[in-house]
C-alpha cells in the first residue's frame, strides 16, 4: 500500500515535472533562441544532494544520458568548456520544470547584462544562506545594494593593501620554514591556512603563527589564537552553519562536531561583537581605532549613533550598516576571500609543479627585487610575471565559475551581435564566463596554461621587472566578475597572490615527487589529471590533490 502511494505520487511528480517543462519550453520558444530541455531543476535540493552519488553509478551503465547527462551535473559548465556555445551559438538556453536559463557568450551582451544592474539582477534568494550573522551585501537588494557596497568598498583602500602584502610575505616567510626541502603533506590545507591567516589579520589587526599541515602538533604550543581558530571551525563548517537551524547544533543528540560548530559560531560572534564595542569606544573618545577592516565600518556607522550605542549590540538601524549588518558582512568578506584565493594559491602551486619552466620564468623577475615586509608600493606593480600565474589560474579555474543575473518583472531587449532578443521576465541569465575564456577567438591556443601570455611583447620599453601586462578585449575575461557587483576584493586576492609567488619563486622550486619509473611526461600529465578533476561544491576546487605528491626545495 505505502509502496503504490510513494510510486503514485513518483509518477505525479514526474508528470507535473514533464508538463511544466513543456509549458517553459512554449514560453522560451518566444525568444526565437535555441532552447535545450532539463527535466531536473539545478535548484532541486534533493537532486543535488544525490546527484553527486548517483552519476558515478550511471556513467558505468554505458547509456548515451544526452543532454540530461551533461547539463544536470553540478558544475557542468568547467567539463562543458564551451562546447555548449560552439554547438548552440553565443545565447541559449536551459528550459527545466522550473525555470529558463539563458546562456550568454556575446561580449557586448555580457557587458550590458553586468551594467544593467536593475534590469539584471542578482538572485538573491540563491544567497540567503550567507546570512549567518545578519544580513550582507550578497544579500542585499538591489535597492539597498548601494549602502552595503559602499561601506564595504571603503576598507579595500592601499592602506589595507599595504598591510595584505605585509602579512602575505610574513606568513610565506613562515611556510617556506615548513615546506623547506621536504615533502609538502597538503597544499590544499596549509593554502587555506595562510589565506585565512591574511583574512584575520586584516579583518581583527592581529596576526597569527602559520601553521602547516606538515607540523601538525605545533598547533598545541601556539599563542592564544580564539578568533582566527573560531573563523576556521566557522568557515570550514559553513554549509552545515548555512543549512541547519542553530538550535539543531545543540540538541542533546547532536554529534560533539555539531556542538562545537554551534560554540565556535558563537564565539566568532563574540570576537566580533567585542571588536564592534572597542572600535565605537575608541570612535567616541576621538581615537583611531584599530585600522582594521571592523574600524572602517564602524565610522561608516551614522556617527551620533556609534557614539551614544555604546554597548553596540542591538539591531538598530543607521545611515551606514545597522549591528547585524556588520556583522552579516564581516562574515560575508571572510567567506569570500577565503577558499577563493586559497584554491586558487592551490591550483597555481600544482600547474607550477607541472611546469618548472614556468617557476625558472617568474624567478627571472625576482631575482633583482627583494620581496619584504613594508615594500608593497615600490615591489608589487613590478612582479607582472607572479601577477600573469594569478591571470592565467583564473582563466582556467575560476573559482566562481557561475554569476547568475535575473530579468526583472519586465522583459529586456539584448543585443547579441547584430541581433536584439526580447528577453523574458523573470527568468535567469548567466553570463558564460568559461566559455569567454577559453574562446579560441580572443585566447591563441586558449586551453594551454602559458602565464608569458599576459606579458606584453610589442613594447619595446618592456624589461624584466618592468613588464607590462596584457588588457584582454573587454568581457572576454572577468573571473572577478564585471560591473558595479565586480568583486571588492579583486585587489585583496591579487596582491596576497603575488606576495606568496614572489617569496615562494625567488629561492624555491616545487617538484612534484616521481614513483619509481615515472617519466616526467607521465608526471606532468598526473597532475593536469589532478587539476582538472574538480568538484563545485560551493567554489571549484581539485577533489583529491593528494593523488600528486609535492616538494619544495631551495635553489
Ligand atoms: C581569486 C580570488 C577571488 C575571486 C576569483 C573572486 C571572485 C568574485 C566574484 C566572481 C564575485 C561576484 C559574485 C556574484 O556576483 O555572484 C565576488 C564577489 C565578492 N567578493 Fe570576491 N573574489 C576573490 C577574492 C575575494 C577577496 C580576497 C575578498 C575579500 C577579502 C572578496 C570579497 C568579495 C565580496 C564581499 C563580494 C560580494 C560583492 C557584492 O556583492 O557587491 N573576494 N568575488
Amino acid at each position: 500500500m505505502i509502496l503504490h502511494l510513494i510510486g503514485l505520487l513518483g509518477l505525479a511528480y514526474l508528470v507535473w515535472s514533464l508538463v511544466s517543462m513543456e509549458l517553459n519550453y512554449r514560453r522560451a520558444s518566444t525568444m526565437g533562441i535555441p532552447l535545450v530541455r532539463l527535466p531536473v531543476d539545478g535548484q532541486n535540493v534533493l537532486w543535488a544532494s544525490i546527484e553527486g552519488h548517483l552519476w558515478p553509478l550511471l556513467d558505468r551503465l554505458s547509456i548515451d544520458w544526452g543532454t540530461f547527462g551533461i547539463y544536470s551535473r553540478r558544475g557542468w559548465s568547467f567539463k562543458d568548456n564551451g562546447d555548449s556555445h560552439r554547438r548552440y551559438g553565443p545565447i541559449w538556453a536551459l528550459v527545466t520544470p522550473v525555470g529558463i536559463y539563458v546562456q550568454v557568450a556575446d561580449p557586448g551582451a555580457i557587458n550590458e547584462v553586468f551594467q544593467r544592474r536593475t534590469d539584471f539582477i542578482r538572485p538573491v534568494e540563491m544567497y540567503k544562506v550567507l546570512e549567518v550573522y545578519g544580513p550582507c551585501i550578497s544579500t542585499a537588494t538591489w535597492a539597498e545594494w548601494p549602502r552595503h557596497r559602499k561601506v564595504l568598498a571603503t576598507p579595500f583602500n592601499e592602506k589595507i593593501m599595504s598591510f595584505v602584502w605585509d602579512e602575505s610575505v610574513e606568513q610565506t616567510r613562515q611556510l617556506l620554514e615548513a615546506w623547506a626541502d621536504d615533502q609538502i603533506l597538503s597544499v590544499a590545507k596549509d593554502t587555506r591556512n595562510l589565506s585565512l591567516n591574511v583574512l584575520a589579520a586584516t579583518g581583527f589587526r592581529k596576526s597569527y603563527r602559520f601553521h602547516s599541515a606538515n607540523h601538525p602538533h605545533d598547533k598545541e604550543t601556539n599563542e592564544s589564537s580564539g578568533y582566527r581558530d573560531a573563523l576556521q571551525t566557522v568557515l570550514d563548517n559553513c554549509i552545515l552553519l548555512m543549512v541547519a537551524p542553530r538550535r539543531f547544533l545543540t540538541l542533546s543528540f547532536a554529534p560533539p562536531s555539531w556542538k562545537n560548530l554551534a560554540k565556535a559560531a558563537d564565539k566568532f560572534k563574540q570576537y566580533m561583537v567585542d571588536m564592534l564595542d572597542e572600535e565605537t569606544k575608541a570612535l567616541k573618545h576621538g581615537k583611531t581605532g584599530s585600522g582594521s577592516i571592523m574600524t572602517s565600518f564602524v565610522r561608516a556607522m551614522d556617527q551620533a549613533e556609534a557614539v551614544s550605542g555604546e554597548n553596540a549590540t542591538s539591531g538598530s538601524m543607521s545611515k551606514g550598516l545597522t549591528v547585524d549588518e556588520i556583522l552579516g558582512n564581516i562574515f560575508a568578506i571572510n567567506f569570500a576571500g577565503h577558499d577563493t584565493t586559497a584554491n586558487t594559491l592551490s591550483f597555481a602551486i600544482y600547474l607550477l609543479a607541472a611546469h618548472p619552466e614556468v617557476q625558472d620564468w617568474v624567478s627571472e623577475e625576482l631575482q633583482s627585487v627583494a620581496v619584504a615586509p613594508g615594500n608593497y608600493k615600490d615591489i608589487f606593480p613590478r612582479l607582472s610575471r607572479c601577477k600573469a600565474v594569478l591571470l592565467e589560474t583564473l582563466r582556467l579555474f575560476p573559482p566562481i565559475p557561475s554569476l547568475p543575473k535575473w530579468t526583472s518583472d519586465q522583459p529586456q531587449l539584448l543585443k547579441v551581435g547584430e541581433r536584439t532578443i526580447t528577453i523574458l521576465p523573470d527568468i535567469g541569465i548567466y553570463p558564460s564566463l568559461l566559455a569567454m575564456q577559453v574562446d579560441p577567438q580572443y585566447w591563441e591556443d586558449s586551453f594551454v596554461w602559458q602565464p608569458s601570455r599576459w606579458i606584453q611583447t610589442s613594447s619595446n620599453m618592456s624589461t624584466v621587472g618592468n613588464e607590462q601586462l596584457v588588457t584582454p578585449l573587454p568581457n572576454t575575461y572577468f573571473p572577478w566578475s564585471d560591473g558595479p557587483q565586480n568583486c571588492p576584493g579583486a585587489k585583496f586576492s591579487q596582491v596576497e597572490f603575488v606576495a606568496v609567488m614572489g617569496m615562494l619563486l625567488k629561492n624555491h622550486r616545487i617538484h612534484p615527487i616521481a614513483a619509481p619509473g615515472e617519466t616526467q611526461e607521465q608526471l606532468r600529465n598526473k597532475i593536469w589529471d589532478a587539476v582538472r578533476d574538480v568538484d563545485m561544491v560551493l567554489l571549484l576546487r581539485m577533489k583529491d590533490s593528494h593523488r600528486v605528491q609535492l616538494r619544495c626545495d631551495r635553489v
